[in-house]
């Protein structure tokens, strides 16, 4: 494929290594660096680099008889404003994000260490955008981004600044998304060794240039304004929070957001939707069956897909993930329709964690208080994040300086940071109470790297 005309042409993963850690340097200790790099080559992240065989990921180039005949590069016309499609059967010549496609496995996302992620982001973070158009569904305003050479991300806007906290007062279910914790959430769930999040970067958008000037949208189009201090201004349509008065500006031009890699579209691979079964009530006045009902796991655990396989383990990886971050929005979860019941849950949506930090919210791990059930990597992992080899704060801090708008401020606040830590704590304590309670240890412990003696 061609590389866009924004790039230079020598860019490879060993270069852009080097530049951002370089820049990285400038916002974060060489201490924390290192212990992030050391947490990355622990075996507990190493040796279980899963290697999928073929048949186990979710998509494959099918090799035309013609190609290999001619063993011509595959031209098709291209759209306007668009890079020339120069891509065949040969991952040398795929760009980035149909790298990330094809990677995409039964068990997770993207590799641990993979060399396409730090090309994927760049990508992201500086491709020319050539379409912007509204993500219908879902409560809140979001784009749908096209760049150059057909790739796509889900644009999430910056509603409120990084150190404002939800206001007590306000429901879970009508919080205000953050930009940043989407961003926050992809580098937390690659720490935690899940890589069940799709990537996602943090980006100044232009709103004019970006956005306006080149939307087919004209419902969106619509709603652009100039503001009574000259900002540019849109609100878009949704169910919630598109008016004049939740609009969101560029500062005047400049809008900060995240956007994360765009799954495979749903016709390539279809995902289905699952309720969690600890999903909130949603409402201000009712409680949900679990809230009331201590024995709600034993019904759980004897209901498909949660009575075999690791289903109910991921789940408790999930709920260990939403309560580092504070996230109570997880109604759903979806996965890859073609895995059947043996694949892992995707972490999408995590706009809403990361609202507070002076405040735990121990409802979160209901589920692993009710069922004493957890993955032994997943434990592990959670042990040594808590030394103060590692230390998770640490590690976040030293992760989340590697994206574009640290260079704006800090995308977690320090005491969002040590939030994670004490709220490391307390899971782990409730995983030691559930081991004294059990005789047997493997009745909570799920064992899922049986070769693995640590
Ligand atoms: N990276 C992605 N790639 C493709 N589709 C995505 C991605 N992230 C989210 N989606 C899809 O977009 C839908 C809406 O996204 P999201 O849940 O983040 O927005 P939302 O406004 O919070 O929606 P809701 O109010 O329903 O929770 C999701 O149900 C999901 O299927
Ligand atoms: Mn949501």
């Amino acid at each position: 494929i061609q590389r866009p005309q924004a790039q230079p042409h020598n860019l490879t993963s060993a270069n852009l290594t080097r530049a951002s850690s370089s820049s990285r340097q400038r916002h974060v200790g060489a201490d924390d660096l290192a212990k992030l790099e050391a947490l990355f080559s622990h075996p507990l992240y190493t040796l279980h680099a899963q290697f999928s065989p073929d048949d186990d990921t979710l998509l494959r180039v099918r090799i035309q008889e013609s190609e290999e005949h001619n063993a011509q590069q595959w031209l098709s016309n291209s759209k306007e404003g668009y890079d020339p499609i120069e891509w065949n059967s040969s991952t040398k010549t795929h760009p980035p994000w149909l790298r990330f496609h094809l990677g995409i496995s039964r068990w997770q996302l993207y590799q641990h260490r993979d060399t396409n992620l730090p090309a994927l982001l760049e990508q992201l973070s500086t491709h020319r955008i050539v379409s912007a158009v509204q993500k219908t569904g879902g409560t809140q305003l979001k784009l749908v981004i096209t760049f150059s050479n057909y790739g796509q991300a889900l644009f999430k806007p910056m509603k409120q600044k990084r150190d404002d906290e939800t206001n007590v007062n306000l429901y879970y279910f009508s919080d205000f998304e953050r930009h940043n914790a989407e961003i926050a959430a992809f580098h937390l769930d690659r720490i935690l060794g899940f890589r069940r999040v799709p990537p996602v970067v943090g980006r100044l958008v232009d709103v004019i240039k970006e956005v306006k000037d080149i939307t087919t949208d004209h419902k969106l189009a619509r709603t652009f304004f100039n503001s009574p201090v000259g900002n540019s201004c849109f609100y878009g349509q949704c169910s919630y929070y598109c008016s004049t008065e939740h609009a969101v500006c560029g500062r005047p031009r400049a809008l900060e957001g995240s956007l994360a890699a765009m799954l495979p579209e749903l016709s390539l691979a279809p995902r289905r939707s699952w309720r969690n079964p600890w999903r909130r009530s949603y409402s201000r006045s009712k409680l949900a069956l679990w809230e009331k009902t201590p024995s709600y796991c034993d019904a759980v655990k004897k209901t498909p897909p949660y009575d075999r396989g690791t289903r109910l383990v991921d789940l408790i990886d999930m709920t260990i993930l939403d309560y580092l971050q504070n996230n109570m929005d997880r109604h759903h979860y979806e996965t890859f329709e073609i895995f059947g019941n043996n694949t892992f849950p995707l972490h999408l949506d995590n706009g809403r964690a990361f609202g507070r930090h002076s405040k735990d919210e121990p409802s979160i791990l209901t589920p692993l208080v009710q069922c004493c059930r957890i993955r032994r990597s997943t434990l592990l992992r959670l042990r040594l994040l808590a030394s103060p080899q590692y230390r998770l704060k640490d590690v976040m801090r030293a992760s989340l300086a590697q994206d574009p708008l640290a260079a704006v401020a800090p995308l977690l606040t320090e005491p969002h940071l040590s939030a994670l830590d004490r709220r490391l704590a307390a899971v782990l304590q409730i995983v030691q109470h559930c081991l004294l309670q059990h005789p047997h240890h493997h009745d909570v412990i799920f064992d899922d790297i049986t070769d693995y003696s640590g």
